[in-house]
C-alpha cells in the first residue's frame, strides 16, 4: 500500500496522515508555495516520523548546497518537482546518496516521452498533472489529466500517480490507471497548506478499497 500525502506543515497533519497509514509524507522546500516549510519549521516534523514511513523532501530546481541542507534533515527521498533534466536527477543522486523521484507534468500525448526519459535516471516517476502555463507552482494545483493517456502504460522504474486526485476520485483513477502508488495534496484540504484529517483519512481508506485491500 503506498500512499503518500504531500504538503504537511504541522503535527496534527503528520500525526494524522501516519495514523491513517500513509506511506510517504512530502515535505515542500519552495518559498513560494504556501504549504514550504523553511528549515527550522522542517526539522521537528521529520523527525517525528517513525521507521518505515518515507520522508520525502520536494525542491523545484535547487542547488546542491540547498539540497545538502535538506538531506541533513534526515531524509530518504527527494522529489525534484522543477525542470531538473535526466543528467540532473542522475547527479542529484550520487551527489547526495539518495534516491530521486522525479515529477514529470502530463497534459498530452506529446509529454508521455519525458517519462521513459526520466525513467532512466530516476528511481521513481512521478506522473502528474501539468501546470498551467504562467502559474506560480509548478506542482500541487489541484489539476488532474486526462488518465486513459497513461491506461496500460509502463516505465522502466516505479512510478506513482498524482494530480487533483480527491477521496472521491482515486478509486477511479486507480482503476483506470493500474497505478499501485498514488500521491495527494490539495485534494485533502480545507485551505491551501491546511490538511483535514477527515479527507486524509477518507483518501487512504478509498485508495485501499480500489486496491482490493
Ligand atoms: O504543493 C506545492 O505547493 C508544490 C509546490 C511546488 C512544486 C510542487 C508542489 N506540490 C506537488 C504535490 O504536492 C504533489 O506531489 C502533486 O503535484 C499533487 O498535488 P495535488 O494536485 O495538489 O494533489
Amino acid at each position: 500500500m503506498h500512499v503518500k500525502i504531500c504538503g504537511l506543515r504541522s503535527t496534527a497533519a503528520v500525526e494524522a496522515a501516519i495514523s491513517a497509514g500513509a506511506s510517504h509524507l512530502g515535505f515542500v522546500f519552495f518559498a513560494k508555495s504556501p504549504r514550504h516549510l523553511g528549515l527550522a519549521e522542517a526539522a521537528p516534523l521529520i523527525a517525528s516520523v517513525p521507521p518505515g514511513v518515507m520522508r520525502v523532501a520536494l525542491t523545484v530546481n535547487a542547488d546542491d548546497a540547498t539540497l545538502a541542507d535538506i538531506a541533513s534533515l534526515g531524509i530518504d527521498m527527494f522529489q525534484l518537482h522543477g525542470s531538473e533534466s535526466p543528467e540532473r536527477v542522475e547527479e542529484v543522486r550520487r551527489a547526495h546518496g539518495l534516491p530521486v523521484m522525479k515529477a514529470v507534468g502530463i497534459a498530452g500525448p506529446e509529454d508521455l516521452p519525458a517519462l521513459a526519459e526520466h525513467g532512466r535516471a530516476a528511481d521513481l516517476l512521478l506522473v502528474d498533472a501539468k501546470p498551467p502555463a504562467g502559474g506560480a507552482l509548478p506542482g500541487g494545483n489541484g489539476l488532474a489529466f486526462d488518465w486513459r493517456l497513461i491506461a496500460g502504460r509502463r516505465w522502466p522504474v516505479p512510478w506513482m500517480l498524482a494530480g487533483g486526485l480527491t477521496p472521491e476520485t482515486v478509486g477511479t483513477a486507480i482503476r483506470l490507471t493500474g497505478a499501485r502508488m498514488v500521491d495527494v495534496s490539495s485534494g485533502v484540504e480545507s485551505a491551501p497548506g491546511v490538511k483535514d484529517p477527515a479527507r486524509i483519512a477518507a483518501f487512504i481508506s478509498a485508495a485501499r478499497a480500489a486496491w482490493g485491500l
